[in-house]
């Protein structure tokens, strides 16, 4: 980056500014913290509604090495679910028309803004046998073997899609088989005390229809 500031000076100083690199430093951090951070924790909650799909024995039993990956199929479908079944990112990023385009029958002049609904794909009922349900099964063909459906598009698609997709899914495989080998996650236990009082934690109350 210092190199190209000293080569692109005299034509502008726009894109390789200080300014610009600190934006684009503080907008990997936000795009890949939350994200990767709440799949996580939707994977960790659906584990422990579906104790089944948590099993060591498909989660594999050495530390998880990226290299292992290809033999570990179970594992790859139950983080590819996680991810369809989350769908964290149900609007993606707003976009904007590079032209004038019939999608559909539905012109969309040059400059619209767009916003690319991910459910709508990640739920789609022509796609996956039981889109509302979490079921592993959806990744993997007859024969047990990992496979990555067109449909499965958390982090969008084309010229824009999620520039940090490789680091996301190698962060999560680590973290999700790491976690899962070594602890078992249990629903709410009661704290140490005279009375069996929940440990803090945080609720959501709707008020009733
Ligand atoms: C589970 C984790 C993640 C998910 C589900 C996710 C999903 C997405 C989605 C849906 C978009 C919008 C794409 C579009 O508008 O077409 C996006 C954009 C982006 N993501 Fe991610 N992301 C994840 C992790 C990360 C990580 C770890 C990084 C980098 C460290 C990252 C960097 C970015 C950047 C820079 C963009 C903007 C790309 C552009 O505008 O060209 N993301 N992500």
């Amino acid at each position: 980056y210092g190199e190209k500031q000293d080569t692109e000076k005299d034509t502008s100083t726009d894109y390789f500014s200080d300014e610009n690199l600190i934006a684009l430093v503080s907008n990997l951090f936000v795009a890949g913290t939350e994200t990767t951070a709440s799949t996580l924790r939707r994977g960790i909650l659906l584990m422990m509604r579906y104790p089944e799909d948590r099993n060591q024995k498909s989660l594999g039993l050495d530390n998880p090495r990226i290299a292992r990956r290809t033999q570990m199929p179970y594992t790859d479908a139950v983080i590819q679910e996680v991810q369809r079944f989350a769908n964290i990112l149900p609007a993606g990023l707003p976009r904007a028309t590079t032209t004038d385009i019939v999608l559909k029958n539905c012109y969309i002049p040059k400059a619209t803004e767009v916003i690319i609904f991910l459910t709508s794909v990640l739920r789609d009922q022509t796609q996956w046998e039981i889109q509302d349900i979490f079921n592993p099964e959806h990744c993997l063909n007859s024969k047990g073997k990992f496979i990555k459906k067109a449909a499965f598009m958390p982090f969008s698609s084309g010229r824009r899609m999620c520039a940090g997709e490789s680091l996301a899914k190698m962060e999560l495989f680590l973290f999700f088989t790491s976690l899962l080998q070594k602890l078992t996650f249990c629903h709410l236990t009661p704290d140490i005390g005279f009375t069996t009082r929940p440990t803090p934690h945080e609720i959501c109350a709707v008020v009733r229809a």
